[in-house]
């Protein structure tokens, strides 16, 4: 079949928060080639109004069915619920595509799943900046692979490994540092606010090679990336300050990374590995 005459992949989405109703607002706009199947969330009546207004509405369905609606799931849900929407979608020879990427550490065996299936799992860039040059260097050899992330207050609070901590953010005048040690130490310390850690680390060196400090730092207004490798076909260093999103643990930039990625599914011209 010519490329003109293929059918349209439909895509899927599994929560409606900050990162998944802007993808859905962006699939019914139109992205060339795809199309908004389904939808899921915990309380459909809280969507009714933004599923109402958009041009073509999806079927909302119950997470663990949306790889029955769909060719891409796009899971952007809390990292509690990953399991349960990817597993069904792999195991159907799906693409689920994965923003809580800190959930996939402890939820390894999908990717065996997936494999044993012909389903695939796609982690995009997200909140971060430059996997494409990690997964590149990761060809050669990677020496080493350090992050700094800094956060306003309420980009943090809640973290478990605050509250175990008995740490008191919210009268801070000046920055602290409140962690440092591995990716995979920081994915379960702050699973809400440190993906993008884990996202790095598999895109280069591992969870268990990848170093991270987090700061809480009042001075900042902005979710604030910095990320150094020594590779042996390149050093480099790169900065993102991410404007938080409605959600304040979230940086806008997520969802526009899921939608750059929708966009290479179907695109002629696809920039960037
Ligand atoms: N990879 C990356 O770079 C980044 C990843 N993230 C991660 O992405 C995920 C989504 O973030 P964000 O959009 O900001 O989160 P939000 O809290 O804004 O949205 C989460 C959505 O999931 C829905 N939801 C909750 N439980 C269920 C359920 N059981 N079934 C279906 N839907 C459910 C919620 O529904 P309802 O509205 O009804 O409550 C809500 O719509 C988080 O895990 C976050 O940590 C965030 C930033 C960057
Ligand atoms: O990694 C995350 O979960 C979110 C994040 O840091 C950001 O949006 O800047």
């Amino acid at each position: 079949m010519a490329d003109g005459q293929r059918k349209n992949l439909r895509v899927a989405i599994a929560g409606l928060g900050s990162i998944g109703s802007k993808i859905a607002r962006e699939l019914d706009r139109g992205i060339e080639g795809l199309e908004l199947s389904a939808v899921a969330v915990r309380d459909a009546g809280k969507h009714q109004a933004f599923l109402s207004g958009l041009r073509h509405q999806p079927s909302v369905l119950p997470i663990d069915q949306l790889g029955e609606a769909a060719d891409i799931v796009v899971e952007c849900a809390p990292s509690s619920q990953l399991r349960a929407i990817v597993e069904p979608a792999v195991k159907r020879g799906k693409i689920a595509v994965v923003v809580s990427v800190g959930a996939l550490l402890d939820n390894g065996d999908l990717i065996d799943i997936a494999r044993a299936s012909g389903g695939r799992i796609v982690v995009p860039t997200g909140a971060l900046i430059g996997l494409d040059a990690v997964a590149a260097a990761a060809v050669g050899t990677i020496h080493s692979v350090r992050m700094v992330t800094r956060k306003p207050i309420d980009g943090l609070k809640g973290a478990p490994f605050i509250v175990q901590n008995n740490i008191d953010i919210d009268g801070l005048r000046e920055p602290l540092k409140l962690f440092e040690g591995t990716a995979r130490e920081a994915a379960k310390g702050f699973p809400a606010n440190l993906n993008v850690a884990v996202a790095l680390s598999l895109a280069g060196v591992g969870p268990d090679r990848t170093s991270v400090q987090i700061w809480a730092d009042p001075t900042v207004t902005r979710n604030v990336h910095r990320i150094e490798v020594e590779s042996d076909s390149a050093r480099f260093s790169m900065s993102i300050e991410n404007i938080p999103s409605e959600n304040p643990k979230t940086g806008l930039i997520t969802a526009l990374s899921v939608i750059a990625l929708l966009r290479k599914q179907r695109a002629t011209l696809s920039v960037g590995t």
